[in-house]
């Protein structure tokens, strides 16, 4: 069997899971508000009906069950706190109406149809619940937004849900921050929390404070042991005291780090610019005056008919964004395509051959902290397509059967982000010699309401994904060796989804297009209309 697809990961999976629930759920509304219900006033199974009902409306701003009437409520789940709250109510809420048998018999045709629904598609499991915990701890850590507006529903700055986090939610977001060692979140949410507990009664407050205690030591432990765990950013920069808020006056290693290292480029630090570049803070690029946009009718003749917009997001290394590369007719059978297909992706192995392309990273891991995407690779007819524009775009050969890799489809879900890395392989993955990547040409397949720019941690640039648009610069020297200013890495998806298709074309087939160079750091250049600019 292959890996087992999980609903938090998997776009795709979770739209279908939305579209039953909303549609059991708008059932059992009617059910529960016809004048001959059979659930009888005043039963339990009503009361739980009811329970689950308004759980379910929450997103759409419904406080009593009567508000829904010739109104339409159909959760779109678009962000994190939405989704985590779904997997709660179908694995928790929903569950348990269906193993009571007074349901069974007062509502046979839903049962059956929900058991059926779930024997097909497997229940939200707890992993289901972590990985969206993990993508809110993600989001949070990025955008280091305040806790409180958080989970009271506000996303981002620019967004705000219906959907919030009750005391119970909040301590078990904290279990699962303390499970992946990220203490000064732990210590956070369990604040949180607690002050969450004396309004909604969700939970036992000494057993919260408990937990505040246990996560506050733990802490302070690493902390005393002093083996440098104390300048890691999951840390306070002091011990924690048992003072109630004693955390909020605390700061943050991570904060810390950050003031220390603004505007630092270094290679160490990659990973925070990435924090700061996700969180909207970009830098000022030092060669402002030399990005600006351009009609390029050059590369190919066909361009002299229909120019293509470009942008230069950088200057060397040079980073383009051309727009409406792709349509909706070449977009729509990818995405028909692949959906089915899409596994975890891989990284971090040795990549695997098969005939003369590349296949994926062999299967050492699934690392959940690098990259959470799903992938695919695209076999259909509109890759041709897709080539041919590529070719006519970058100059470069694309279409040979060795001059690049088949397109890698990437479909990344709520908070889904790819940490920052090189696109070029590093010789000592051996094997890879014929198989370098000169460059990365990468559509976004989908626009994102919001967050799931790319991000060159290096050079201070963020790209805003754009529906047909794409990305291209090239990974590699003129010599064929990795260049390290092209690091890059996907930002979390704060609300909706984000497609992208990667095309990587390889540095041997293009000896007759691009000369090597003898000197080490010399860099291919992205010519304007013939001319090196
Ligand atoms: O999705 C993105 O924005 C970047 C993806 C990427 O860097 C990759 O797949 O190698
Ligand atoms: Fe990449």
């Amino acid at each position: 069997y292959p890996p087992r697809r999980h609903y938090a990961q998997s776009i795709p999976d979770l739209k279908v899971l939305v579209q039953f629930e909303s549609k059991i759920s708008q059932d059992l509304t009617e059910k529960y508000l016809a004048d001959d219900s059979p659930l009888s006033t005043g039963s339990e199974i009503r009361r739980q009906v009811k329970l689950y009902l308004l759980d379910f409306y929450e997103e759409c701003g419904f406080k009593k069950i009567e508000d829904t009437k010739n109104q339409t409520c159909l959760p779109a789940v678009r962000n994190s706190i939405c989704v985590y709250r779904l997997f709660k109510r179908v694995k928790y809420l929903l569950s348990d109406l269906i193993l009571r048998r007074s349901f069974r018999l007062q509502l046979g045709g839903l049962w059956r149809q929900i058991i059926f629904f779930f024997w097909k598609n497997n229940w939200p499991l707890f992993r289901d619940l972590e990985f969206v915990a993990e993508g809110i701890l993600r989001l949070h850590l990025i955008h280091d937004y305040d806790l409180k507006q958080f989970a009271n529903g506000k996303i981002s700055r620019k967004f705000t849900t219906n959907c919030t986090l009750s005391s119970a939610h909040c301590y078990e977001i904290s279990q699962i921050a303390l499970s992946l060692r990220d203490f000064s979140s732990a210590i956070e949410w369990l604040e949180l929390a607690k002050e969450k507990v004396l309004v909604d009664h969700q939970a036992s407050s000494s057993f919260i404070q408990f937990l505040l205690w246990n996560a506050i030591e733990k802490h302070n432990g690493y902390f005393d042991e002093d083996l440098f765990l104390d300048l890691e950013p999951t840390f306070f920069n002091r011990e924690i005291s048992h003072v109630p808020q004693d955390s909020r006056n605390a700061t943050k290693i991570r904060n810390i780090q950050l003031e220390t290292f603004k505007g630092n480029n270094e290679r160490y630090y990659k990973d925070l610019n990435f924090l700061r570049l996700c969180s909207g803070q970009t830098q000022p690029v030092n060669n402002e005056s030399e990005l600006f946009c351009w009609y390029e009718l050059k590369t190919h003749l066909s361009l002299t008919i229909g120019p293509m917009k470009m942008e230069f997001l950088s200057r060397d290394p040079d980073v383009v964004q051309i727009y409406e590369v792709l349509h909706d007719k070449e977009m729509q059978p990818i995405l028909d395509d692949t959906s089915s297909r899409l596994q975890p992706s891989m990284v971090g192995g040795k990549p695997s051959f098969k005939g003369n392309k590349l296949r994926d990273s062999a299967p050492v891991s699934v690392d959940k902290k690098t990259r959470t995407a799903l992938v695919s690779w695209y076999f259909g007819e509109v890759d041709m397509t897709v080539s041919q524009n590529i070719e006519r775009i970058t100059g470069l050969h694309v279409l040979e059967r060795t001059a690049a890799e088949d397109l890698q489809i990437a479909a990344y879900p709520l908070a889904g982000h790819y940490g920052s890395h090189l696109d070029a392989f590093s010789p000592a993955l051996g094997n890879s010699e014929n198989m370098q990547r000169i460059a990365t040409f990468m559509f976004y397949l989908s626009d994102v309401d919001e967050g799931g720019s790319t991000v060159f941690t290096s050079q201070g640039v963020a790209a805003t994904p754009v529906k047909g648009s794409a990305l291209f610069w090239y990974d590699v020297y003129t010599d064929g060796s990795s260049d390290w200013s092209t690091t890059h890495g996907a930002c979390p998806v704060v609300v909706g989804e984000k497609w992208a298709a990667n095309k990587w074309i390889h540095y041997h087939d293009q000896f007759l297009k691009r000369k090597c160079g003898l000197k080490r750091i010399e860099r291919f250049r992205i010519r304007v209309n013939d001319k090196l600019v």
